[in-house]
């Protein structure tokens, strides 16, 4: 725990020291490359793991890897940018994916199609503390909203948090692992209903239990 958020906040100084000077494509040559071609970039997948990943996150990792193999559990993969987003808004970026490595929302989201279930292994970094050495509430609502809106989505399509309802239990230190387990209960028309749990990586924990209720969005009737 303590390495990852160690790594995490050297990631933070070494962006500190870059602010200052040059462009960011400038002091970038990925980015440049990026910016100046005309060549298709490969969009990052960031559901895999990357060196702010602690030993925990890893382990539970491989675990629901090895699940994969049968094909009862898929792993979800995950972008920064919708493709659902039109160009001029192609600079917008999913929340939880709006960090450096390591510093905000670490996670991966496994489905399970059979029990219409998901399984989200998530690491909350140094920028998500609210009281100190815990994660944030609003964080873990984030969390929360966003591993049980998956597992919403998948069999609903495009839906809408209506109503999110939490019980912060226990507090979650800081760079913890946890494991949020989110599960369909009802779909009574374009409404469905889902709980979840957050728990600590050994399963010991309860920190938190949320019910939600997502709305599948009607075709015919505008946003706003
Ligand atoms: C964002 C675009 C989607 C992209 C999807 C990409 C693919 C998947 C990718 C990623 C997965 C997920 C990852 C992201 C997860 C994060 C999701 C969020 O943070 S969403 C932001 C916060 N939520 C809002 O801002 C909603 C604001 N509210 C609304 O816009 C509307 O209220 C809406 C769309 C939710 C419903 O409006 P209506 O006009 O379509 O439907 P009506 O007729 O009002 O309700 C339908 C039924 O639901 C009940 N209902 C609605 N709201 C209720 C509530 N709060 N409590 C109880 N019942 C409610 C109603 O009573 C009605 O029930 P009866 O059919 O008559 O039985």
């Amino acid at each position: 725990m303590l390495r990852s958020c160690t790594a995490a906040l050297r990631t933070l100084r070494a962006l500190r020291g870059r602010r200052e000077g040059a462009s960011p494509a400038a002091r970038d040559p990925v980015l440049a490359r990026r910016w100046f071609s005309t060549e298709k970039v490969i969009p990052k997948d960031h559901a895999l793991p990357n060196p702010s990943w602690s030993k925990d996150l890893r382990l539970l990792f491989d675990q629901f890897m090895k699940k994969c193999e049968d094909g009862s559990w898929e792993r979800l993969p995950s972008y920064k940018n919708s493709k659902l987003v039109k160009e001029q808004l192609s600079q917008a970026q999913l929340f939880t994916r709006g960090y450096e490595d390591g510093l905000g929302f670490e996670y991966v989201i496994f489905y399970n199609d059979d029990e219409k279930r998901t399984v989200c292994l998530f690491q909350g970094g140094p920028y998500l503390q609210g009281v100190p050495g815990f994660l944030h509430g609003g964080a873990i609502a984030t969390m929360i909203d966003a591993a049980v809106g998956m597992c919403a989505a998948i069999p609903g399509g495009i839906v809408m948090t209506a109503n999110l309802n939490i019980n912060f239990k226990r507090p979650i230190p800081l760079c913890s692992v946890v494991v949020i387990n989110s599960q369909l209960d009802k779909i009574e028309g374009r409404k469905l209903f889902l709980s979840c749990t957050v728990r600590s990586a050994d399963e010991k924990i309860l920190y938190s239990e949320a019910t939600g209720l997502f709305i599948k969005l009607d075709p015919e009737k505008s946003l706003i």
